[in-house]
């Protein structure tokens, strides 16, 4: 990689950028957060809501489930400007520098110039500016051991953040939540704190982090450079499976399948160990359903949901699902799927 050929990210705050005219430079905000915690939700929340502001977002590809992630994205996000940007390594400090800009870059030609840029890096990436921490499992995460040599990447993002959303607070008790706001604060002293349902955050405070950024008194590059020499990369014992099975599935059989999977946790893999899910998301049939239906798993909690996009009459019914997670293979995975609904077709 050529350093000259890669234009640098413009610091929040920077000089300029409250210059008038094509030069001005626009503040990019960085997303970060563990798998599940509420980005996507965050950002969707900030293109629906009215601003009146030219914002561009970002949305990184992990691992094997782009397509999948690529449909989501779109069919709940109304009007976005996209721009698919792959983190190698789902790592943002390595690739930032040159398909990163490379997307900004793209975007603004295509679409001219924008007020804002988020960017959502995968829930596993390294550095951060704002990241939403989720009020019913951030603790575990945050305090979760890491083997010898790995960091805990959660409780990085918290430490490199200029702002943190405490997202979900509906799923926990005041106590609950008071536990997880003193964890945050004893990683980062500095931080800003915001407690949120469904991300829905005063959109000023998402927007305008340089405030916060004079705070800390490090600018975005700065913050870059200095992750990339304490380098770490994506908990390796944590990997991603997609499969896809086609026809319809009974609603009835898949709730079977995703208890067993996060619930009962006796899915195994080929060497008897239990697979452990963080993240489901799937797009599914659903018999009797003209829509195509969304799963969304984080830990033990998941739901089902309608979306506004129909099975086309042309189209192959199918169902594709993506799992992040620990112990995962895809070859035993799937056939528990297909068993599982094959299985209660036959009893009922
Ligand atoms: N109960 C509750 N659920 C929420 C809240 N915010 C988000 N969710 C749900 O949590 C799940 C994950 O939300 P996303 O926004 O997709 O999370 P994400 O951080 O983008 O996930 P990854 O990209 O996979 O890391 C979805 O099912 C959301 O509907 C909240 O405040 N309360
Ligand atoms: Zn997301």
């Amino acid at each position: 990689m050529e350093d000259e050929e890669c234009p640098d990210l413009v610091p929040i705050g920077g000089a300029g950028e409250t210059e008038p005219g094509p030069g001005r430079r626009i503040p990019v905000t960085i997303i970060t957060g563990y798998l599940g915690a509420g980005k996507t939700t965050l950002l969707n929340y900030i293109l629906t809501e009215q601003h009146n502001k030219r914002i561009a977002v970002i949305l990184n590809e992990f691992g094997e489930g782009s397509a999948l992630e690529k449909s989501l994205a779109i069919s709940q996000g109304g009007e976005l400007y996209e721009e698919w940007l792959e983190l190698r390594n789902g790592c943002l400090c390595c690739s930032v520098k040159d398909n990163g800009v490379k997307a900004i870059e793209n975007l603004m030609q295509r679409r001219g110039k924008f007020d804002y840029i988020l960017l959502e890096t995968t829930g596993l990436a390294d550095p951060g500016i704002l990241c939403v921490v989720d009020a019913k499992h951030g603790l575990q995460h945050l305090t979760e051991e890491k083997p010898e040599g790995l960091v805990n990447e959660a409780s990085r993002q918290v430490a490199l953040a200029d702002l943190i959303i405490i997202n979900k607070t509906d799923l926990v008790s005041e106590e609950e939540l008071n536990k997880v706001r003193t964890s945050v604060r004893s990683i980062n002293g500095l931080v800003k704190i915001l407690e949120t349902q469904r991300s829905r955050v005063d959109l000023s405070n998402v927007l305008d982090l340089h405030a916060f950024d004079s705070l800390s008194g490090i600018s975005l590059q700065k913050k870059l450079e200095h992750v990339k020499t304490t380098h770490a990369h994506l908990d390796k014992a944590i990997t991603t499976v997609t499969f896809e099975v086609p026809g319809n599935i009974k609603e009835e059989n898949l709730n079977l399948f995703i208890q067993n999977l996060l619930w009962e946790k006796n899915v195994k893999d080929k060497t008897g160990r239990t697979m452990d899910v963080i993240r489901l998301k799937g797009l599914v049939s659903i018999q009797g359903k003209s829509h195509q239906v969304i799963v969304q798993g984080v830990h033990e909690l998941y739901d089902l949901e309608e979306t506004k996009v129909a099975w086309k009459e042309d189209e192959k019914r199918t169902n594709r699902l993506v799992l992040i997670g620990r112990n995962l293979d895809k070859e035993t995975i799937k056939e528990v799927f297909i068993a599982t609904v094959r299985e209660k077709q036959r009893n009922s």
